[in-house]
Order: C-alpha cells, then structure tokens, then sequence
C-alpha cells in the first residue's frame, strides 16, 4: 500500500495524507541532536487531571516556540519556552524537506516528548485544539528508539494500523488526519530513550 516518492517520502495515506520520510537530519546530527536534546532540555512531567484526579504524564514533555504561541492543553495554559538552537534547526530541516514534497509550511510552536523506555506512552487522541486551526498540518519527527505510532479511524471505516517512526524520521500528519483519525504511543516491549518533536502552527 505504501509509495516510493523520488523526495523520499513514502506514502501511508493518500486521503488524508500521511507520510513518512526517512533520514531527515543524516548522521552525525541526528544522534547528536538525540544527546543534546536529552541532556540540556529542561523536561517536565506535569500533573493532569483526568476523572477528577491528578496524575503526572506517563513521559516527560517541553513545549517550545514563539512568544505569542500559547497553548492550551487538558485545561491548562503552557507558555513556550524559547527556540532552543537545535530545535531551531531541526525545524528548518522539516520546512526544507516539506518543501522539497511540494508542501510550504510553516511551524512556530512545537511539543517535545520524551519517552525513558518502552513503558512510557501517550494516549489515545487527536491533535485538534481550536488554536491549531480547522485543518492543522503537525510533522513529528522521531529521535532514538523505534517506536510504532498506532492509528484508528474515528468512525471505525477502516482497520487501525501502526507508523513505524524510525531514527530520524519525520511523519507528516496533513489536513483531515486529526478530524478523522486519533493516534497514541503504546507501551511496548521496546527499551531505549526515545524523543519526539511534533510542530504546529498556533493562531497567536
Ligand atoms: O511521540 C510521538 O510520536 C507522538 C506525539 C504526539 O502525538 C503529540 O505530540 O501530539
Ligand atoms: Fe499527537
């Protein structure tokens, strides 16, 4: 089902679309990135509150981006933190590969999630808050350990499927794919740190 692009990217979904493309930053960088990130990030674990009781999240998360870029995420307000210079790269590189597919993008704020081994996960839900827009386009792009990005279809009109995100890949979730899909990081039997960066463009 999937499609060899001559950019690289391989095709998950046509409609919406989503893809995935591979080697996006070339080593050494991207395992530099992967140290650099762990290590000089100052990585939270808030508390949610979920059914009426707080629980920290089951990872550790920064959010990132211009000023004006607030965010509203499980009833909470998150004020970003300012660009960090490898995250500042690592997002020219998603605009310069989106725009080599044909895609001009633009990014000003980004979730960063860290995942200590296999066993810390991020549940089942869409990327759909109302500053992100009716149609948000979001790139992930992945940092260590391999890890399976599950997919289900809202409506149940298809089976679910997993996105395996590799090392230096970067997913593209187009328009329509938060309106009719939700996505979640499973535990897995699966160890290693891993990262993810996931842009977005926020209405200031
Ligand atoms: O870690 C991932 O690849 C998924 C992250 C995600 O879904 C998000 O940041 O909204
Ligand atoms: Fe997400």
């Amino acid at each position: 089902m999937s499609d060899c692009h001559p950019v690289g990217g391989e095709t998950l979904l046509d409609a919406p679309l989503l893809m995935r493309f591979d080697a996006l930053l070339g080593e050494p960088d991207a395992g530099r990135a992967l140290e650099r990130l762990d290590r000089e990030l100052a990585w939270q674990r808030p508390r949610l509150r979920l059914y009426g009781r707080e629980h920290p999240i089951p990872r550790r998360q920064v959010w990132m981006g211009s000023p004006d870029a607030h965010y509203r995420y499980s009833g909470r307000d998150f004020t970003p933190a300012p660009w960090h210079p490898e995250v500042a790269r690592i997002r020219e590189a998603v605009i310069a590969r989106l725009a080599l597919a044909g895609l001009d993008v633009d990014f000003n704020s980004v979730l960063l999630n860290r995942y200590q081994g296999g066993g810390e996960r991020m549940g089942w839900h869409s990327d759909d808050e109302p500053e992100l827009g009716p149609e948000p386009l979001i790139a992930a792009v992945s940092l260590g350990a391999a890890r399976p990005l599950r997919f289900r279809w809202k409506q149940r009109e298809h089976e679910g499927f997993n996105a395996w995100l590799p090392h230096d890949s970067l997913l593209l979730m187009g328009p329509g794919v938060q309106r009719r899909l939700q996505h979640a990081l499973l535990p897995r039997r699966i160890p290693g740190l891993r990262i993810s960066l996931t842009f977005r463009r926020i209405a200031p």
